[in-house]
Formats: C-alpha cells, sequence, structure tokens
C-alpha cells in the first residue's frame, strides 16, 4: 500500500502540534475508602447479601459519601468516574428504606420508586442488580419496562403491581399515556441514572412527560442524579427536580477526596473546570491518527492483532451507526475469520435497530465471554458493566467528550485496567485539544505499529519479492504489501456480490449522515465539507465512491474521482455565487438528537416517524 503522504503539510503540522501538546493533569479519583458496608446500620440480611451474592464489602469513595446522604432524607447530585459503584450508590439506601417501611410493602402498592436509564441493556442490567439485592426481601417486586417487549405483557405486569420500577423514558411515557393501571401516587424515591444522557435531545421532553406525572400527584419524595459526567445541563436540571440537594462529587482535588454530606450543591465554575472528567486512573488512553483510506484495514489489522495473534482480549469498536456495525460485522465475519481457527475471533453486534430479544442475547453473551469482538453503537457507550472488557476501539469518534469518557469507561472498571484507542484522521486531531479541555490526555498509537502485526501472519503475505534483509525500508514496503493485500481481500469481499456491495453502500451512507449530527461546537472538527469521498469509501471497502449520493452529504469541493466528477455533474456544480460557508442543509438539534439517538424506546409511530422524515428530508435536500 502506497505511504499515505497525502495529508497537506498543514494538517501534517497540526498533527504534530496536537500530540506534542504536553499532557495534561488528569483529575484522579481514590476508589475504594476504608470503610465498610457493615459500618452502616444497614439491615443485617442486606449487608449479608452484599458481601454474599455481590461479593462486595469494602465501600468506594462515592459509596461511602452518597449513602449516608440518601439515609438521611437527602436529594443527590453524584458524580463519579465511569465503573465506581453508583449504581449501588442509589440501590443501597433504597432498598434500605423500602424493607423497613410499615406497614411491609406489598405488590397492590404499586411503584414506590421510580429508576430511569437511558438504554434497555441498561435497565435490564439495572433490574437484575436490584433481583440480587431483594433476596431477603421477597414481598418488595422490581419490575423493568424497556422498549421492544410486548407492551401488553408489561401492562399486565403493572396490573398485578411492581415497587421498584426501572425504565426507559420513552417507554415508560408511552405507559403514562396509554396505561391506566400505572400510577405514581405512592412514589417517595426517583433515580435518574446517566443524568446528562437522560437530558440530552431527544429525551427532554419524555423527562418532562414524566416529572410532570410524578409532581402532579404523590408525597414528598427523594431525587438522586447520577453520571460520571456532570454538566451544566445536568446542574440545570438539578434545580428542576432536586430540593436542597448534596453534592457528591469525588475527585483527587487538593481540597479533599471526600467530601462531606453536608456540603451543599457547589456554584458551577468556569465552564472547562466544572466539565473536567475523572477518567480511571489504570485506564491506558491511544489514538492513532489514521487517513479515511487507511481506516478499515486499520482496524482490521489492530483485531487480528488482539483477537489472532493474541489472546484473552474483549474488544469494544464503538461505529456512529446501526447499517455500518451491520456491514462490519458481515464483512470481518467473512474475511477475518475465515483464516482463524480459534474461536477468540468470535464477532457480535449491538445496536438500536436490532430485535429486543436479540439484543438482550448479544448482551448476555457478551458479558459473559471472556474473548470476542463486540461491534456497537453508542447504545452500549453508557452504564453496562461488561466484565473483563481489555480494549475500547473508538473506531468512530465520539460526539463529546463526555461519550468519550463513557465509551472508554466500559473498560478499566472498579480499579482494574484496561486500554483504549480512539482513530481520528489528521484532520480531526483538533479533537485531542478538545478532550484536553476536560482533563483528559492520550497518547499516541503508531499506525506502523499497527500495521505490522500483519508481519507474524503470511496470509497476508504480498506478492512481490522481499529482500530478506532487515532494513526497515524493505520492512515498511513489506508491511505496506501486507496491508495491501488484507485491503484487496476486504474490498474483494464487499465486490463479490451486489448484496455486500450494497451493504457497504448503505454503510457509507449512514456513517455519512452521522458526520452531519456532530454539535455546531465541534463542526469546525467534523464537517462532512472536510471529508474526502473516495477515501471514505475505502474505508467501507467500495473501490468506489458510491452514485447518487444524495446532494446533501456529498461534500461540495471533495469530489476528486471520476465517479464522483460523473456524481458532480449530475448533482450540478454549486452555484456561483453560493455563499461557500452556506449550509447546503440543516439539520435542527433535535432532528440530530433523534438521529444520534440509538436510544429510542422501540415505540413505533412517533419516534420512528419522525426519525424517517428527517432521513427522507436529508436525501431529498
Ligand atoms: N463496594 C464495591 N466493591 C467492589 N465492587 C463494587 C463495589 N460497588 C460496586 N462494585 C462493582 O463495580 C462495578 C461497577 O459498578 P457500577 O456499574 O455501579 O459503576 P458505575 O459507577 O455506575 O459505572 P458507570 O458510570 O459506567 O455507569 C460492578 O461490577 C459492581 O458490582
Amino acid at each position: 500500500m502506497r505511504s499515505n503522504s497525502s495529508p497537506a503539510n498543514k494538517q501534517e503540522t497540526q498533527k504534530q502540534e496536537t500530540l506534542s501538546q504536553p499532557s495534561v493533569s488528569q483529575i484522579k479519583e481514590k476508589i475504594f475508602s476504608s470503610d465498610s458496608f457493615s459500618d452502616l446500620h444497614l439491615h443485617p440480611h442486606l449487608v449479608a447479601t452484599l458481601n454474599k451474592v455481590l461479593n462486595v464489602s469494602r465501600l468506594t469513595s462515592v459509596q461511602k459519601q452518597t449513602i449516608p446522604a440518601l439515609l438521611s432524607g437527602r436529594d443527590a447530585a453524584v458524580r463519579s468516574q465511569t465503573g465506581s459503584g453508583k449504581t449501588l450508590c442509589y440501590a443501597v439506601p433504597l432498598v434500605q428504606s423500602l424493607q423497613s417501611m410499615e406497614p411491609k410493602v406489598s405488590r397492590s402498592d404499586g411503584p414506590l420508586a421510580l429508576i430511569v436509564v437511558p438504554t434497555r441493556e441498561l435497565a435490564l442490567q439495572t433490574f437484575q442488580t436490584f433481583q440480587k439485592l431483594l433476596k431477603p426481601f421477597t414481598w418488595i417486586v422490581p419490575g423493568v419496562l424497556m422498549g421492544g417487549e410486548k407492551r401488553k405483557a408489561e401492562k399486565a405486569r403493572i396490573r398485578k403491581g411492581i415497587n421498584i420500577l426501572i425504565s426507559t423514558p420513552g417507554r415508560l411515557v408511552d405507559h403514562i399515556k396509554h396505561t391506566l393501571s400505572i400510577a405514581f401516587s405512592a412514589v417517595s424515591w426517583l433515580v435518574l441514572d446517566e443524568a446528562d444522557r437522560t437530558l440530552d435531545l431527544g429525551f427532554e421532553k419524555d423527562l418532562t412527560v414524566i416529572l410532570n406525572s410524578l409532581n402532579s400527584t404523590g408525597p414528598t419524595r427523594q431525587n438522586v442524579l447520577l453520571s460520571a459526567t456532570l454538566t451544566q445541563a445536568v446542574i440545570r436540571l438539578a434545580d428542576v427536580c432536586l430540593k436542597d440537594p448534596v453534592s457528591i462529587s469525588v475527585s483527587g482535588s487538593a481540597s479533599s477526596d471526600l467530601t462531606t454530606a453536608d456540603n451543599v450543591m457547589p456554584e458551577p465554575a468556569t465552564a472547562s473546570q466544572s466539565e473536567s472528567f475523572a477518567i480511571p486512573e489504570a485506564l491506558k488512553q491511544d489514538v492513532v491518527v489514521v487517513p479515511s483510506k487507511v481506516r478499515l484495514v486499520c482496524l482490521a489489522a489492530f483485531i487480528l492483532d488482539k483477537c489472532k495473534f493474541s489472546n484473552n482480549n474483549k474488544v469494544i469498536v464503538f461505529i456512529s451507526s446501526c447499517e455500518a456495525v451491520e456491514f462490519l460485522d458481515i464483512l470481518f465475519n467473512s474475511v477475518l475469520s475465515k483464516h482463524s481457527a480459534n474461536q477468540e475471533l468470535s464477532f457480535l453486534r449491538l445496536h438500536g435497530n436490532m430485535k429486543q430479544e436479540e439484543r438482550s442475547q448479544v448482551f448476555q453473551e457478551f458479558s459473559g465471554s471472556q474473548s470476542g469482538v463486540l461491534l456497537c453503537t453508542d447504545v452500549a457507550a453508557r452504564g453496562l458493566d461488561l466484565l473483563q472488557v481489555t480494549w475500547i476501539v473508538q473506531y468512530t469518534p465520539p460526539t463529546s467528550a463526555a461519550e468519550y469518557v463513557h465509551r472508554v469507561g466500559r473498560t478499566a472498571r472498579i480499579g482494574g485496567k484496561g486500554n483504549s484507542l480512539l482513530f481520528l484522521t489528521p484532520a480531526e486531531t483538533p479533537f485531542i485539544t478538545e478532550l484536553a479541555n476536560h482533563n483528559i490526555s492520550v497518547s499516541e498509537m503508531k499506525l506502523e505499529d499497527i500495521l505490522s502485526c500483519l508481519m507474524k501472519d503470511d496470509t497476508y503475505k504480498g506478492r512481490g519479492k522481499y529482500h530478506s534483509q532487515t532494513s526497515s525500508q524493505a520492512l515498511q514496503q513489506d508491511i505496506r504489501e501486507r496491508a495491501t493485500v488484507l485491503q484487496t481481500d476486504l474490498e474483494n469481499f464487499v465486490h463479490s456480490d451486489a448484496q455486500s456491495l450494497q451493504a457497504a453502500k448503505k454503510a457509507m451512507q449512514s456513517f455519512l449522515r452521522a458526520y452531519t449530527t456532530y454539535p455546531a461546537y465541534l463542526k469546525h472538527i467534523f464537517h462532512i465539507r472536510r471529508l474526502h469521498l473516495g477515501h471514505t469509501a475505502k474505508s467501507f471497502g467500495l473501490r468506489d465512491a458510491p452514485q447518487g449520493l444524495s446532494s446533501a452529504l456529498v461534500p461540495r469541493n471533495r469530489v476528486r474521482s471520476r465517479s464522483q466528477h460523473q456524481a458532480k455533474k449530475r448533482l450540478g456544480s454549486p452555484k456561483k455565487n453560493q455563499n461557500p460557508g452556506r449550509k447546503r442543509f440543516h439539520l435542527g438539534q433535535r432532528e440530530a438528537g433523534l438521529l444520534r439517538s440509538e436510544f429510542s424506546s422501540g415505540l413505533e409511530g412517533e419516534v420512528a416517524k419522525k426519525k424517517r422524515k428527517v432521513i427522507q428530508q436529508l436525501e431529498m435536500d
């Protein structure tokens, strides 16, 4: 493969400048305190269950601060790094308070606690945690509502009685509107886990419906917001549904690493400070700068290195759209697995367009596996506690530093080790500065080092004559030729039949569509006009950019190849006097959220209809 000499000098300079900037001081959080659950005067059966069923005894720092505050009846806004035990922060005091209620809680009391989470998998996981905690208290009934399940079955369970209700926002709103037997008159706990995500676009409307239905009835209640990325928006929400909350934020800052329980909500400091995010200390974060046309073969080589040429790696690969996940799953299962006998090179996929039972089955299978690769969208970015994940690969960059934190937070949990790799094109390297603004520093992994793993297997040996001498030039040439063989393998599969060609084109179209949904403040880094269409096509195994891409998605001044010139002719070149800065189309923030949101409740009708409308509008432009 020709070395990519194409990045413009200025991009190269920019890349070097960005990568050579001094690493920022990352915020550190002490994971464990010296206290234990038995110090909290909890019901002895609850302590026994924590010790014996959940195998936890010592309190984490955030649990030491949060549990006493909630046991005392306070509201709380909780911020602590990913994998630090925030679920038990609210689950333990919640179970402790319900089990002590007199008269004893009964199913017919209906919902006493409401827990809202952004994704179905997280709802399922949270439900399973409560099932374990409630073993000694069988009279308290947990229940989960999530999209994809038959509404009728859920209605029946609601009618029978659920005391601890765990739900995704959209599904809960659907039941509030259509299930007469759902009543919130007895709700005394409201928990918003991953609160900044639940506040995000696409959910805010649902949340308003939920808060209104709660506020209209019911006793005074305790409210808890939790997230590893507490942001200004969450603090604003805190004003909406928290009363005189305790603000809990575990950090290694000079003041103290344990704020006392009577700490009041801090005044938000300057934007950058209040949004500096803690990253697990044992997480090693890398970035690889890779031109678009080499992205696919770089990802393939990385996966081969971790799951074929070495073992015991469990890898999550984040990709921006469902279609691209489907495409890469078919491609890698066909091309990469065929050369590999070992089961480590198994691929699973997870995204919002899959049927619920398949999503649940994949989630459980990957949770329990020792190795393998999960190709997924951001539906798996938050909250999921997947054991022994060793690598997080962000094949498409996240839409914010906060989403970066949650994605990498799927590894290095509760003090464990972990690694992450972020793919950036040369034009996207300013995102490293965006991360640095949030106290996140990454080190560079060389593209050549990733591709050099192909030397371990002559399956990819080039056809050229190799000089046996070990000079680095010959070695580099060898590596480049092996990468070319692998890229050719991938392209041959894509072009082997109409179905895989169509899948590749759909994947590219969805990638371009997702690329238009980066927030405005990041568009100077991620803008569709900066994409090279021909090189982007290569990253989908396409030898040429697909014809007929809707004009809204064709980067105006980046048409390069013959077929692109044809496309340009057909689409018509931009009007002469057109203001180059003027947007060719504008995707509203809300529509962007709908497109971007992988968290639909599975409700047919409104969300799906709106989404279809937005996509049609895109294609009509
Ligand atoms: N006190 C503890 N001691 C040991 N392990 C714990 C303790 N509390 C929780 N854990 C474990 O730590 C893991 C992470 O917990 P949890 O998923 O609640 O983290 P989190 O802070 O909510 O993460 P995220 O921000 O990603 O949602 C889980 O496997 C949980 O069982």
